[in-house]
């Protein structure tokens, strides 16, 4: 039979220690945690068995004789909570009264004129004030001495005149931390009548238990981290000696100040949570002291290895706390920096789940006197940081703005990361991030070369900006951006595509007030920025008229990019961007010069970064698989996507997103729109790649911002018409996108029959949206006619720019020589495509990956005019190295070639 557990016999075992199981196997005493949450007492017993001590709000007991009369002299409810904190207190006894300030006003009156105290020069501002009230009122001395220092304490014990001895560990606000142990012991030895107090508020009995190490009494401010919520006040006594635990309850009882039983209530429910609370709220402040200590300020925290006193913290406690503090060196910065703060509350007090941020000299500290805080060391800049059980990365994060905002950090381009700023620099604030050696803005010293490649749309264009699904594929036309220092203080675009356009600025001058700053990690909000649109118009782009619209767009998107991703450094750079995409065609031309533009901004800013190289697996075995495919990180493509998407607003107004999409991520992929309550995002599609094209433009030149808008406003005007249309381009969408999927179940001609089929149909609807175009109609005509039979339809925005042409496997040479005759007469581009192909990529910056064999100077030398404005790119430090001006002036036909040939390219 197998042996039963008498239940009611367990219940009754007393804790801590219930009796062993067996003499074999003993049981542990509980730990801490356990018993915080275990509130039970064997001799008061609920006689309904209530989970939860009862509240016995009342002020007498009727009867005369029993144990309760009167509830200023004793409660059933306070009774529980004192049983449950002695416990956890390793205490014999324990007293629950009114408040901290109440706990030490009990503990005081054990005091006589003539009496001399000893206590820290670092205390809380209210133990402070009541002390001076006794020295004046009761005639009783006090030394202040750093009790950090046991060899401060010594000199003032008096074998007969001390009577107690006021210890607290870590001091508030400086974390100091006092030896318990060994104070306690020398006061025994030297007074042997003397008491040891020691106020344990910033560790509570989890993370604390002086009795343990000699003290006589301890006392809590349980409106800390035994409530821990902040909702109530009370204050804690605990002692092993039964001479002091009979004085003390004669003063509560004499006095009246002993805890109600609503909070008595309140605060056993806190005591119940206290170790998960502070277990949280320690490993932050951890994380916050170290974040602090990184950057450089000097921070108070017993679990940063050079806190002093930190050996003796561990000896003496089970962690560190969830207080700290740190200096600015700069009062009105730290008044600022507390002002900046979100999450964190500005409150006295802590030991709370809410963080609390505060400066003692101005508040907890502000009644000691200005010349008393100097004169023990307490910095007037000092803030103090209370840390709750908030997510530690928002903490982080607050705290980060609210330091940026006062000047206290700024971003250090170099280390890629925010730095101190030195007080004295603080009021430079916005300036002490352009700072730079000698100009207001910063050297940079290398050239970044990024490419993107444009977009073929096959299916759902203009009804993917209302959520439809839209499959398209890069196209293997690419645009280049070339970013090359000039460190002059002036920053220059250049565009070769659009009649060679080429503008620079003044750095200064651009309207950097009228953008609101974004923090190093903050994202760009939904909507742009447009009273920075609005000054970029009005302006850096005011000289330019209405006929460069193309440009003054490129600018302006480059120019809003810069202002929003440089603030910190404000470089001094030349941009000049060049496709071998056909500009406003349909081809996606914008989205991948927006992909281009914004890489490499976020490159000059550091915001993402090259991974460093591999170790090479073997000798032969080479650094980068895949062709560089891969090589760059899923996070730095994701944010280059989400300021490609930005620039694209700027160019577009009410973009999809499936572009910029393509022009990074390269490949194939289906995309929808978020915010249609359906699933959202990209997926790859493998059997894309080897679909052939033909793209024809028509260079009947169009603006798609005009066109989507016209889209929109179709639809506003017929919802009922245009939704039908949208309905019906999603399930070519979505039959298309099985039909790739399913190519090899389906049979290749199959599936190209069904392709040629859909892009008819799609083309249709595209019609019905009002976004066709004669020349477009033309060339579906010449591509339908016999002997080539072939399906068209425009792809893009339309209304003029490409039209695409499925190409099915057996179409001859001849045909196609034919073909592309025809349209070529007929004053059309025809360009035969390959889709698929990588995206956004990075030339590798390392020296490694640079080929250097590779023609990185002009090709043709012959054919190549110089820079034709005087001075332009006169900042230069070393154009012979630059890849500028080949870039600039190489032949597009052997731009792709030339680029390629420079070294390893890094794709996402
Ligand atoms: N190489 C480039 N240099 C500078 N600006 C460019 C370049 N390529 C595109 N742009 C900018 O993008 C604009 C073209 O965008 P638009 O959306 O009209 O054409 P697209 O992106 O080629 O077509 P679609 O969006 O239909 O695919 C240009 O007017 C210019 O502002
Ligand atoms: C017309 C459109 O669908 C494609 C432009 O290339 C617009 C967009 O999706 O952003």
């Amino acid at each position: 039979m197998s042996p039963t557990i008498d239940t009611k016999t367990a219940v009754q075992h007393d804790l801590p220690t219930p009796d062993p199981e067996s003499p074999l196997r003993p049981r542990q005493p509980y730990r801490l945690s356990t018993l915080c949450v275990t509130v039970e007492n064997p001799s008061m017993k609920d006689q309904y068995g209530s989970s939860s001590v009862p509240i016995y709000q009342s002020a007498t007991f009727k009867g005369v004789g029993n144990e309760y009369d009167y509830s200023r002299s004793g409660n059933p409810t306070r009774s529980h909570l004192e049983h449950h904190i002695a416990k956890i207190s390793s205490a014999a006894r324990a007293f629950a009264v009114s408040s901290g300030m109440a706990a030490l006003d009990v503990i005081l009156r054990l005091l006589k004129p003539g009496d001399e105290v000893i206590a820290g020069d670092d205390l809380y501002g209210g133990t402070n004030r009541l002390l001076t009230f006794i020295r004046t009122h009761v005639g009783v001395t006090v030394h202040h001495v750093d009790t950090t220092d046991p060899n401060a304490v010594i000199p003032f014990i008096h074998p007969t005149k001390t009577a107690m001895v006021l210890l607290e560990s870590p001091t508030n606000p400086l974390l100091k931390i006092a030896d318990l142990a060994l104070i306690s012991k020398e006061v025994k030895e030297r007074a042997p009548n003397a008491i040891v107090v020691v106020d344990n508020t910033m560790m509570s009995p989890y993370l604390q238990r002086p009795l343990e190490h000699g003290a006589d009494i301890v006392y809590d401010s349980a409106t800390k981290y035994l409530s821990g919520h902040h909702d109530l006040m009370a204050g804690l006594i605990t002692c092993n000696r039964d001479d002091l635990a009979k004085q003390i309850a004669f003063t509560i009882n004499s006095v009246g100040n002993a805890l109600t039983p609503i909070d008595c209530f309140l605060l056993l429910r806190g005591v119940k949570t206290m170790a998960v609370r502070m277990d949280r709220q320690q490993t932050t402040a951890q994380l916050v002291a170290t974040y602090l200590h990184g950057l450089g300020f000097k921070v108070h925290y017993p679990g940063l290895p050079d806190h002093p006193g930190r050996d003796i913290h561990q000896r003496i406690a089970d962690g560190n706390g969830a207080v700290l503090s740190f200096e600015t060196g700069d009062k009105e910065m730290s008044e600022k920096i507390v002002g900046g703060t979100r999450l964190w509350g500005i409150s006295v007090s802590f030991g709370c789940v809410n963080s609390l941020i505060s400066m003692p000299c101005v508040m907890s500290h502000a009644s000691i006197d200005p010349a008393t805080r100097a004169a023990r060391g307490l910095p007037e800049d000092l803030i103090r940081l209370c840390v709750g059980i908030e997510d530690a990365s928002d903490l982080l994060d607050d705290l980060e703005h609210a330091l940026v905002d006062a000047g206290a950090i700024a971003l250090s381009a170099q280390q890629n990361k925010y730095v101190r700023v030195q007080p004295g620099h603080a009021a430079l604030n916005k300036a002490v991030e352009q700072l730079a050696v000698g100009s207001s803005s910063q050297t940079v010293e290398q050239e970044w070369f990024v490419s993107a490649p444009g977009k073929v749309i096959l299916f759902g264009e203009h009804a993917v900006v209302h959520g439809v699904t839209a499959i398209a594929a890069a196209v293997d036309l690419r645009c280049y951006g070339l970013v090359t220092p000039r460190n002059d203080g002036k920053l220059s675009v250049r565009f070769n595509d659009i009649d060679n356009f080429y503008a620079e600025w003044d750095i200064e001058s651009l309207p950097w007030d009228a953008s609101v700053v974004l923090g190093h990690n903050e994202r760009h909000p939904e909507d742009l920025d447009q009273p920075l649109i609005d000054a970029l118009h009005t302006g850096p782009l005011k000289e330019l008229g209405v006929e460069k619209a193309q440009a003054r767009n490129a600018a302006l998107a480059f120019l809003y990019m810069y202002i929003k991703l440089s603030s910190a450094q404000r470089p001094s750079v030349h941009f000049a961007a060049r496709s071998t995409l056909p500009v406003g065609a349909g081809l996606g031309s914008s989205a991948s010069f927006s992909a281009c533009a914004a890489t490499t901004l976020l490159l000059l800013s550091e915001r993402i970064v090259i991974p460093s190289i591999p170790a090479p697996i073997s000798a032969d075995h080479p650094h980068l698989s895949h062709h560089g495919r891969y090589a760059l990180e899923r996070h730095s493509a994701e944010e280059a996507n989400r300021w490609a998407f930005i620039a694209e607003k700027i160019l577009h107004g009410n973009p999809s997103g499936v572009d910029n999409s393509v022009a990074v991520f390269g490949g194939a992929l289906t995309y929808n729109r978020p915010g249609f309550g359906k699933p959202s995002g990209m997926t790859s599609i493998q059997g894309f790649g080897s679909l052939r094209f033909l793209l024809t433009n028509s260079k009947v030149p169009r603006d798609t911002k005009k066109l989507v808008a016209g889209v929109g406003l179709m639809k506003q005007e017929q919802p009922e018409v245009v939704g039908a249309i949208l309905d019906a381009i999603e399930n070519i969408s979505s039959q298309a996108k099985r039909s790739l999927a399913d190519s090899s179940e389906f049979g290749r001609d199959n599936l190209l029959r069904d392709l040629s089929a859909m892009i008819n149909q799609n083309h249709k609807y595209l019609v019905s949206l009002g976004v066709s175009h004669p020349s477009l109609e033309k060339i579906r005509e010449k591509t339908a006619a016999p002997p080539y039979n072939l399906s068209t339809k425009l792809t893009g925005a339309g209304g003029g720019g490409c039209a695409v042409t499925l190409i099915p496997d057996n179409f001859s040479d001849s045909a196609m020589k034919d073909l592309l005759a025809e349209l070529s007469e007929c004053g059309f581009d025809p360009y035969l495509t390959s889709v698929g192909g990588s995206g956004l990529g990075v030339l590798s910056p390392y020296a490694e990956h640079r080929n250097p064999s590779a023609n990185s100077g002009v090709a043709n030398q012959g054919q190549v005019t110089p820079p034709e404005t005087p001075g332009e790119g006169a900042g230069s430090p070393d154009l012979d190295n630059s890849l500028r001006v080949s870039f600039e002036f190489q032949p597009v036909s052997e731009l792709s070639e030339w680029a390629s040939d420079l070294g390893t390219w890094l794709y996402v």
